[in-house]
C-alpha cells in the first residue's frame, strides 16, 4: 500500500487549483484485485442497488467493522495529512471546525454525534451502469475530503466510466472536470465544498461527484469516507 510518498503540498496545491488530487499509483495491481475479489466474501453492512433509489444503476457495499486490513490502514494513514487541509479550509471559510489529527478521534466524535455505522464501500458497475452526480453526506458531522480508488484497468476491464467532479460557483455557470485515473490511482477530492481564492478571498464552491456510463466491461472502485453514518 502507498507505494512511494506522497508530497501533501503537491495534493493541496492541485486541489486549490482544480478541485481535486490524483495519488497515482496508491495500491499494487495485487491489493486492486484482492479487493475486487473480495465482493462476493467480505463482511458487509449492507448493500445498494444504485437503480433502486435514483442513484443511477450499479451495486455498492458497505463494509462491516472491522474493515478488510487495507482499508483500515488507507482510512487511518489518508486522514492526518487531510485533516490538515480540511483545517485550512476550515479557517479559509471560517467553518470554526477543528479535525483532530487522528481517525480514531475523530471516529470517536462522529459516534458521539450518532453516526457509528462504516462508510467506506465498494461500487461494482457493469455495461451501461453509471453514478448520478452526488455528495456522500451521512449526517450533520461531515469530514469534507474523501478519497476513491479505480481497482479496475480502464480499456482492458472496462470502457467509458469516467470519474466526473462538478463544481458549482456562485452565480456563474457550473465546470466540469473528468479526471483520468488507472488501477490503483486515487483521487482526493471534496465531500461538499470547498474554498476558492478570489480577487476579494476565498469564496465557496458546491461540489459533486459521479461516473459517466460505463460502454463495456466491468468497473470496480473502492470508497473512503472520512465519516461515519447515521
Ligand atoms: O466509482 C467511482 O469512481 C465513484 C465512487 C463514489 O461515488 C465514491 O467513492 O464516493
Ligand atoms: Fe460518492
Amino acid at each position: 500500500m502507498t507505494r512511494g510518498s506522497i508530497d501533501w503540498t503537491v495534493v493541496a496545491t492541485a486541489l486549490d487549483a482544480h478541485g481535486y488530487a490524483v495519488l497515482p499509483d496508491l495500491l499494487s495491481p495485487t491489493e486492486c484485485d484482492s479487493l475486487c475479489d473480495g465482493w462476493a466474501s467480505a463482511d458487509y453492512r449492507s448493500e445498494v442497488s444504485m437503480a433502486r433509489h435514483g442513484f443511477g444503476r450499479g451495486i455498492y457495499r458497505y463494509y462491516a467493522y472491522p474493515l478488510p486490513e487495507v482499508v483500515q490502514r488507507l482510512r487511518a494513514s489518508l486522514y492526518s495529512p487531510l485533516a490538515g487541509i480540511a483545517n485550512r479550509w476550515s479557517d479559509r471559510l471560517g467553518w470554526g471546525l477543528a479535525y483532530p489529527n487522528h481517525h480514531a478521534d475523530y471516529l470517536a466524535r462522529c459516534h458521539l454525534n450518532g453516526q457509528g455505522r462504516p462508510t467506506p464501500l465498494i461500487l461494482r458497475y457493469s455495461t451501461g451502469d453509471w453514478n448520478a452526480l452526488h455528495q456522500d453526506v451521512y449526517g450533520s458531522e461531515i469530514f469534507p475530503l474523501q478519497v476513491a480508488i479505480l481497482l479496475s484497468r480502464p480499456k482492458q476491464d472496462f470502457s467509458g466510466g469516467e470519474f466526473i467532479l462538478t463544481e458549482q460557483r456562485p452565480r456563474m455557470q457550473s465546470r466540469a472536470e473528468v479526471v483520468p485515473l488507472a488501477r490503483g490511482d486515487a483521487v482526493v477530492f471534496p465531500v461538499r465544498d470547498r474554498p476558492v481564492a478570489g480577487t476579494r478571498g476565498d469564496y465557496r464552491v458546491q461540489m459533486r461527484h459521479g461516473v459517466s456510463r460505463i460502454l463495456s466491461g466491468e468497473r470496480f472502485t473502492l470508497g473512503i469516507i472520512f465519516h461515519d453514518a447515521a
